[in-house]
C-alpha cells in the first residue's frame, strides 16, 4: 500500500492544467507498461490513459475513472512533497484520485478479480473538460464498461467514511467568458472615454441577482465570478476588462435561464454604459447522476464494511455526469479529513490514510459484490 502513498506524492510534485498533463501521463504509462502485457493493455487518448486489467472470466467490464490535472492555485500546504510547478497546485485532490487508481490497478493485476476491469485516467477536469471527448473517443467503445465508479476527496468527512446518494449528487456546471470592450483615457477626463470598470463592477452586481431573481427559490442554483481583471494604474481609464465565472444549476431547465438571464443582463450593460461585450459560454457539464441500482448496492456494502453517510447534493460540477450517461454507475465522496481546509484552497492537504481504505474497500467490492 505504500506504492499507492508513494504515487500520490509523485503526482502531487508535478500539477498540470488540463490537457498539458504530459508529465502526468508519462508517470502514469510508466508504472502501466512495468506490468505484464497479457495481463494489461492500454491507450492513450490526448493526455488521458485507458488501460484494460483481464479478469479471471471477463465476462463484465467494470470501469474506475480518475482524473488528473491542477489548478492554478500558489500551494501553501508546506509539505515536503510540495507542488514544483510554481503556481500550480492539485487543489482538488486529483493526485488522491490517480494514487487510488494506481494502486487498484496494481492490486488486481497482482490478484485478478473474476471481470475484467479498465482504468480511465482522465485529463482537464477542471476545465475545459476530458471526459466528453474520451468517450466520444472510438477508444471508449473498446474499453466501455457495464457500470463505471468514480470518486471526490472530502475534507469534510473523516478517513473511512463514504457519502453519495441516488439522483443527483454534483450540479450542472458551464463556465461563463466575458470581456468588456470600451475606451480608455486620463482618469480626470471620464466624459472622453468609455470605462469598463464602472461597466464591469455594475455587470458583478447585475449577475448576482439572477439566482436570487429569475430562478425558483425552492431550487437551488449559483453565479460565481472566480476572476475579475481590468486596468494598468490608478489614473489611467481601463478600456478592457474580463470577467471569468461559473454558473451551477441542478436542472436543464435552471442551467438554460441562468444562460438566457446572463445574455439579456449583459446587452442591458452594452446599453447603459456604451461598452460592447463578448460572451463566451464554456462547455455545459451534464450534473453527475448516480444510478439507483448501483448505489443500492454499493451502499450496503459500504454499510458492511465502513461509514456510509446519505448526502445532499453539492453545487461541484464533475465532468463524470458525461461518463454516467453513457454507462450506469455512481461517484462518492471519500472523506479525508482536512476539515480547516477546503477544496481549491492553498492548504488543502488530504489525509493519505483515505488512500489504503479506498483501494482495499474498492478490491473487495469489485472482488466480491460488484
Ligand atoms: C469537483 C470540482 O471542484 N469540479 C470543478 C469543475 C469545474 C468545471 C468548470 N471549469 C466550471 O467552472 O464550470 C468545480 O468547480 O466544481
Amino acid at each position: 500500500m505504500e506504492y499507492a502513498i508513494e504515487m500520490r506524492r509523485e503526482l502531487h510534485k508535478i500539477p498540470e492544467p488540463g490537457f498539458k498533463e504530459f508529465k502526468t501521463q508519462a508517470f502514469i504509462l510508466n508504472q502501466i507498461r512495468s506490468y505484464p502485457e497479457n495481463r494489461v493493455s492500454y491507450d492513450t487518448f490526448e493526455t488521458g490513459v485507458f488501460v484494460r486489467v483481464k479478469g479471471l472470466t471477463g465476462n463484465r467490464t467494470i470501469g474506475y475513472r480518475a482524473d488528473i490535472d491542477g489548478l492554478p492555485i500558489e500551494e501553501a500546504t508546506g509539505l515536503p512533497f510540495c507542488s514544483e510547478h510554481p503556481g500550480f497546485m492539485h487543489a482538488c485532490g486529483h493526485d488522491i484520485h490517480a494514487s487510488i487508481a494506481l494502486g487498484l490497478l496494481r492490486r488486481i493485476v497482482e490478484l485478478p478479480v473474476m471481470d475484467d476491469v479498465v482504468f480511465l485516467f482522465q485529463p482537464a477536469e477542471e476545465g475545459p473538460g476530458g471526459a466528453e471527448p474520451m468517450i466520444k473517443s472510438p477508444l471508449f467503445e473498446k474499453y466501455r464498461p457495464s457500470e463505471m465508479y468514480g470518486l471526490h476527496v472530502a475534507p469534510e468527512y473523516p478517513v473511512g467514511t463514504i457519502a453519495s446518494r441516488p439522483g443527483v449528487l454534483f450540479a450542472s456546471a458551464r463556465e461563463v467568458h466575458i470581456t468588456i470592450y470600451g475606451q480608455s483615457g486620463h482618469a480626470a477626463f471620464p466624459h472622453l472615454t468609455i470605462d469598463t470598470v464602472v461597466a464591469q463592477a455594475a455587470l458583478i452586481m447585475q449577475l448576482q441577482t439572477i439566482v436570487s431573481r429569475s430562478i425558483n427559490p425552492m431550487n437551488c442554483s449559483v453565479i460565481t465570478i472566480g476572476k475579475v481583471e481590468a486596468g494598468i494604474r490608478e489614473n489611467v481609464i481601463a478600456g478592457r476588462a474580463l470577467l471569468d465565472g461559473t454558473m451551477r444549476a441542478l436542472n436543464g431547465t435552471d442551467m438554460e435561464k441562468l444562460e438566457q438571464r446572463v445574455r439579456e443582463i449583459v446587452r442591458g450593460i452594452e446599453a447603459s454604459f456604451g461598452v460592447k461585450i463578448d460572451l463566451q459560454f464554456g462547455n455545459r457539464y451534464y450534473e453527475v447522476v448516480n444510478d439507483q441500482n448501483v448505489v443500492n448496492k454499493f451502499s450496503s456494502f459500504v454499510k458492511m464494511n465502513a461509514t456510509y453517510i446519505e448526502c445532499d447534493a453539492a453545487m461541484t460540477g464533475e465532468d463524470f455526469g458525461f461518463m454516467l450517461k453513457e454507462v450506469p454507475g455512481m461517484m462518492f465522496w471519500l472523506g479525508v479529513n482536512n476539515a480547516t481546509s477546503g477544496l481549491h484552497q492553498p492548504t488543502l492537504n488530504p489525509d493519505e490514510e483515505a488512500i489504503p481504505f479506498v483501494i482495499n474497500l474498492l478490491d473487495h467490492y469489485f472482488r466480491e459484490y460488484v
